[in-house]
Order: structure tokens, then C-alpha cells, then sequence
């Protein structure tokens, strides 16, 4: 089955005036339709960085990146907007970003569902869910936490097939937090829509199936049912998590010795 979102190689750079930041660097990855990922790591690691590619708001600057198979650099900005308004929900950080100010919630929640056919009972449905069925107010003049709730409602108003959210639940209180997270698993199980996370949040993250962490711009581990593991790159390297730079400090020297099911490191006595 073709992925929803496929990574080969891929790398983004920010130009500034007088400098270069590499925000990624060769990233490899691979979700399948219908899984639910939580994006974790140190902040200025590349998390909201890989998000807005994946959403089709960055072009990388190189690799390539496929989003159900569609290769997201090659599409036209036309193309692109279609993509992004029939099949991916997208909830930026800064919730205010995502909503349009002067709309209510419900008008919002139309607006997203313009390239299907406006669904009422859909939307007044996740407006419930999220605690804003009676909310008149528009969306300018709501609180942090009431844009958050109502930016995911917007984001899932066309049931997409993929679903990016960016700390969604960073505003919010617990039992708030609960009902987005209760509406984003709901979207997984019944829609089968693919969910990528940026989180800090760990009621979200083990509320999600898979975990991938990134350091420095790249995977640098991933987790799957509670356990974690390291992941091999692409030329062989491994970053060893931050629990073990004490036993062997970035730079030092290892020795690599095979085991019957792997290799061990042992640092190597200077
Ligand atoms: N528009 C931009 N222009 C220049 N540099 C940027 C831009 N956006 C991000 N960066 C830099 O790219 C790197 C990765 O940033 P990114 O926001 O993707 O990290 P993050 O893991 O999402 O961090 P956080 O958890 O703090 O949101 C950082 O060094 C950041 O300063």
C-alpha cells in the first residue's frame, strides 16, 4: 500500500541574510496509512520544520517527499492547495493562525469543508466534541485554549487522510486535552486518517502507536508500543540517546564488538 507520508533523503535549509541554519539533514521515513505517530524532541530539533513539509507549506531543499504517493515538490502551487484542502487537516502552533478571525466557529468549520460538500451534521458534531457547540464568539475573539480546540475541530471538518498537528493540546487543560485527543484517535479509528503529532504532551504521545524522535534534523529514535529503539541511518550511524552521553561523551572512541544479535560499543580506554 502506498504510504501516506514517504521521506527519501530529505534536508531543509533556512537562508537568512548572513546565514545558513540546516534544519534537517537527510531525513528517511516512512508512515503507513492509518498510523498514529507522535513527533517528539528538544526544541529547535526540526519537528515543526518536517510538519510544514509535510503539510506542503515548505518545499524541501532537497530529497523528496511524498505525501500518498504524490510527490509534493513536483505539484504546482494550484495543485498544492487542492491537495492540502480535500485530503490533509493542519493545525498550526499558534492557534490563531489557523482560523479566520472575523468567522465563528461554525463558519470556520465551513469553510475548511469547501472543497467537499459542507457536511452541518459533521460539524456541529465536532464542535460538540471539542466543548464549543454554544460558542458564538469569533474565532479573533476567543481564548488561546478555545482557538486550539476549534483549530483541530477545522482541521478534521473534511474527515482528511491525513491529519498534522502542531502541539496541539499546549493551551489546554487536562479534560480539555482529553476531548482533542479523544477526537483525534476517534478520526483514526473511524476515517482512517494518518496522524502526525508534534507533542510535548505525554497523555498525547501514549495516546498515539508510534513515537519517532528527532535530534539535530534527523530521526534519531523511534518507539513503538512503550519501547524504545535507536535508528540505524542510512550510512550506518546511530545517535545515541542523551541518557548515555555520560557512559560514552559525544567524540570519545568506541570499540564495536559483534554479538550474536547485534553489536555492542564499549568505550575504548585512552
Ligand atoms: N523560518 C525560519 N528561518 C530561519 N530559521 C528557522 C526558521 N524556522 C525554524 N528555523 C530554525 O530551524 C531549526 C529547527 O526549528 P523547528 O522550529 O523546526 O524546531 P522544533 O523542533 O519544532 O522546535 P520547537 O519544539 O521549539 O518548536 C531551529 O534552529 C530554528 O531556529
Amino acid at each position: 500500500m502506498t504510504a501516506a507520508v514517504r521521506c527519501d533523503g530529505v534536508v531543509q535549509i533556512y537562508k537568512t541574510r548572513d546565514l545558513e541554519i540546516v534544519a534537517l539533514r537527510d531525513v528517511d521515513l516512512v508512515i503507513a496509512q492509518g498510523e498514529t505517530v507522535a513527533l517528539l524532541g528538544p526544541s529547535g530539533a526540526g519537528k515543526s520544520t518536517l510538519m510544514w513539509l509535510m503539510a506542503g507549506l515548505l518545499r524541501p531543499s532537497a530529497g523528496r517527499l511524498r505525501i500518498n504517493g504524490t510527490d509534493v515538490s513536483r505539484l504546482s502551487p494550484g495543485a498544492l492547495d487542492r491537495m492540502r484542502a480535500a485530503d490533509i487537516g493542519v493545525v498550526l502552533q499558534n492557534p490563531g493562525r489557523n482560523l479566520i478571525p472575523y468567522a465563528t466557529a461554525a463558519q470556520n468549520v465551513a469553510f475548511a469543508q469547501r472543497a467537499a460538500r459542507t457536511d452541518r451534521r459533521r460539524a456541529a458534531a465536532l464542535l460538540d466534541r471539542v466543548g464549543l457547540g454554544g460558542m458564538r464568539r469569533r474565532a479573533g475573539a476567543m481564548s488561546g485554549g478555545e482557538q486550539q480546540r476549534l483549530a483541530v475541530a477545522v482541521a478534521l471538518a473534511n474527515a482528511p487522510r491525513l491529519l498534522l498537528a502542531d502541539e496541539p493540546t499546549s493551551q489546554l487543560d487536562d479534560d480539555s486535552g482529553r476531548a482533542v485527543i479523544g477526537l483525534i484517535e476517534q478520526a483514526a479509528e473511524e476515517n482512517g486518517t494518518t496522524v502526525v503529532v508534534v507533542t510535548h504532551d505525554a497523555a498525547v504521545s501514549r495516546a498515539l502507536g508510534r513515537t519517532i524522535t528527532i535530534r539535530d534534523g534527523k530521526v534519531g529514535a523511534e518507539g513503538r508500543h512503550g519501547e524504545e529503539f535507536v535508528v540505524v541511518g542510512r550510512e550506518g550511524g546511530v545517535q545515541l540517546p542523551p541518557e548515555f552521553h555520560e557512559l560514552l561523551p559525544p567524540g570519545s572512541m568506541a570499540r564495536v564488538e559483534a554479538l550474536p544479535d547485534g553489536v555492542a560499543l564499549r568505550r575504548a580506554e585512552s
